[in-house]
């Protein structure tokens, strides 16, 4: 399955984080200031917070696509460079980043390709991963014959095809259409549980966030900073009348009275109330 080691406390753990880009110029840009974070094992973290508040920055420090300017990062009890190195982590981000020589499933098996599976077992993996995404005829499709949002789907497959210890995920669901949007997260809500999979996402949704997470973190901008983190206790078996309840309901409220408190003067932009 994954290989979450159960000695490691921390899946993720940032400290004193600082990243400030085009650093001593007229373009300098305070992208985050002291951010500490800590994921633990098994755990569903979410970020939240304006555009412009460093969620998409902390997601790229935690998978090591940047080194922050100040404080530390660390995955899996190891520096993120080396987590990096091992490929602790599986990521989908905005954009779907399919290879467009390759077909859907010779995308979805390159992670297991990089990890020296055998053909055979990648190709049963690849067929899993598309009856996931409900695209099980597209594998022998070339990406760019897809439309945006399974492109999405088929970048998510990729993501969870090595069952990988962490997910680091980038509004993988943005593009979606909202019945799709809600059978992908039941369906990443089953996945990680089932494997344990600890994941940090970054989303503008607020009822995103509150179903998925385990705990929000809030973001504010100008230097983007941790405002605040609410806990989320929805109970393991989430369904759609999960969606129903006032339990969520009242923390969708918590959350975005949170977010008021944290953009107090900035105004709201890029939140989305759905
Ligand atoms: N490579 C870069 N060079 C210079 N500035 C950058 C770079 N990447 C991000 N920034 C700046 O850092 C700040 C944080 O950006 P980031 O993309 O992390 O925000 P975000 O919260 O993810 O925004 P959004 O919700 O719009 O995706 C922004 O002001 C952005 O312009």
């Amino acid at each position: 399955m994954n290989s979450t080691n159960p000695h490691v406390d921390h899946a993720v753990q940032v400290s004193n984080a600082s990243m400030v880009f085009n650093a001593g110029t007229t373009s300098e840009v305070a992208a985050l200031s002291d951010v500490d974070l800590t994921v633990d094992p098994g755990e569903f973290v979410s970020l939240i917070g304006p555009s412009g508040c460093g969620k998409s920055t902390l997601l790229r420090l935690v998978a090591n696509l940047l080194d922050p300017t100040a404080g530390t990062v660390s995955v899996n009890g190891k520096p993120a460079d080396q987590a990096r190195l091992d490929q602790d982590y599986g990521m989908a981000f905005q954009k779907s980043g399919l290879f467009d020589w390759r077909t859907v499933s010779k995308n979805i098996e390159l992670p297991l390709e990089l990890k020296g599976w055998d053909k055979k077992r990648r190709a049963e993996r690849a067929a899993e991963m598309l009856e996931l995404v409900k695209l099980p005829d597209r594998g022998n499709h070339m990406p760019w014959q897809l439309s945006g949002g399974q492109q999405q789907r088929i970048a998510i497959a990729r993501a969870l095809a090595a069952h990988p210890p962490l997910l680091l995920m980038d509004e993988p669901f943005g593009a979606l259409d909202e019945m799709t949007r809600e059978h992908m997260q039941a369906e990443l809500l089953q996945i990680c549980a089932a494997t344990s999979t600890t994941v940090v996402f970054v989303t503008h949704s607020i009822p995103e966030a509150v179903y998925l997470s385990n705990r929000v973190v809030v973001m504010s901008p100008g230097p983007g900073r941790i405002t605040d983190i609410i806990d989320v206790d929805l109970g393991q078996h989430r369904d759609e009348d999960t969606r129903e309840d006032d339990t969520f309901y009242k923390k969708i409220t918590e959350v975005r009275e949170a977010l008021r408190g944290a953009e107090l003067g900035d105004g709201a932009r890029g939140i989305e109330d759905r």
